[in-house]
């Protein structure tokens, strides 16, 4: 690559610009203290991590990763999720913290992304974790949350779409046999290309009762009865029990009466390995990428060598922005313009006037070039200016 220009910044990385700040924090805040009040506690953890142990859990495609060397040539990562930091945490610091937890995170995210794509490459997740429970009350809690936090945001128009890694999985490796055959299936899914996935399958020249019961599985969505349904494709104990699974979770659901928000959708594959049960996204009109999502991850915390079934959920905070499409608004500020003769009487006027919870600039007018240009910035002007004892105020 040549030598980039001063104001570049690398592929995918972005500025903050203060309107979309204010409406990050707003936005930020509201989720956060909705996540506290079911109890859960926020932590953070470093944005770096070792390759090989949370890098490695991550689950995510190597290329998706940014590695950098520490000074002793380690090989590290920024964080590309939460997930596996916090299983981290679960199994190190908090090992002696009884299950089940339930931790709380707002992160940066890190996630190198192609050209091509022009996807942001770091981004701020807000989620939970809730580890150590492996019941169906757990999976609803943690979508239940996470709808109600979405409410929360002042999102409307949304769906989630619910589905099951371990009946598809089962499927998938009953009829083509092996992982690798059964990953080229799920790829299709994931980028719902359910063009493309019939075409694959019919290439597979399998028997006409595999192969219908792999195109089956596109019409395997929809409300409740989507389970009974897919019971006619399967003839297995384990797909049998992912769909007792789905169906408790719906009524656990209802309880919370989030089922109207909620769609099964059987084919849904999330872009994370680590998941094993029930799996869940978030998807709002007109916009291209979940804007939420999460799921059962019960072969995780083995890796830190404190097994324990879990699930979570993470919440996108630029596509939840992108979906609110509301205005950016920047909370109003007030200058005081003030001459060095009366600069302490505008000390104490902005001093007092912050006090009652405005925002306050103190603005030397000796140190401006442009006084139109700065009055039309801000929404309130004042001046201490003049000869003492005469104040020209507003
Ligand atoms: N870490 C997942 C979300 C999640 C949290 N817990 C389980 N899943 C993600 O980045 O999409």
């Amino acid at each position: 690559m040549s030598k980039p220009l001063v104001f570049e910044k690398p592929l995918g990385m972005h500025d903050t610009l203060p309107a979309l700040y204010e409406t990050k924090k707003r936005i930020r805040t509201k989720i956060a203290s909705f996540i506290q009040s079911w109890g859960y506690q926020f932590i953070e953890t470093p944005t770096l991590e070792y390759y090989d142990t949370v890098g490695a859990a991550s689950a995510m495609l190597e290329k998706q990763l940014f590695k950098l060397l520490d000074q002793e040539g380690n090989p590290l990562v920024l964080r590309p999720d939460m997930t596996a930091p916090i299983a981290r945490v679960a199994g190190s610091s908090l090992k002696n913290a009884a299950y089940p937890l339930r931790l709380a995170y707002d992160s940066h995210l890190f996630q190198a992304q192609q050209r091509e794509g022009g996807r942001p490459a770091e981004y701020e997740q807000i989620g939970i974790e809730l580890i150590g429970d492996g019941t169906r009350s757990a999976d609803a809690e943690v979508i239940a949350l996470m709808i109600a936090a979405l409410k929360e945001a002042g999102l409307e128009n949304f769906k989630v779409a619910v589905g099951h890694v371990g009946f598809m999985n089962k499927l998938f490796l009953d009829v083509v046999g092996t992982q690798e055959r059964a990953e080229a299936l799920r790829k299709f899914l994931n980028e719902k290309n359910y063009v493309g996935y019939r075409e694959h399958v019919k290439q597979l020249k399998l028997s006409s009762i595999d192969e219908r019961r792999l195109l089956a599985l596109l019409g395997l969505r929809g409300r409740k009865e989507t389970v009974d349904e897919a019971m006619n494709v399967i003839d297995n104990y384990e797909s049998e029990a992912a769909l007792k699974e789905l169906q408790s979770l719906w009524s656990i659901l209802e309880a919370y009466d989030v089922a109207s928000d909620v769609t099964l959708d059987l084919t849904l594959v999330r872009h994370i390995s680590y998941y094993t049960g029930i799996v869940f996204e978030a998807y709002a009109e007109g916009l291209g990428s979940p804007l939420a999502g999460g799921g059962r991850y019960d072969e995780l915390l083995e890796k830190f060598n404190r097994p324990a079934q879990a699930t979570g959920f993470g919440i996108r905070l630029d596509h939840l922005i992108e979906a609110l499409d509301g205005e950016e608004v920047e909370a109003p500020i007030s200058c005081l313009i003030f001459t060095k003769e009366h600069q302490a009487e505008a000390i104490a006027k902005a001093k007092e006037m912050r006090e009652r919870g405005k925002r306050v600039v103190l603005q030397d007018l000796s140190g401006v070039a442009d006084i139109d240009a700065l009055t039309a910035r801000y929404d309130d002007i004042s001046f201490c200016i003049g000869k003492k004892g005469k104040e020209n105020g507003s």
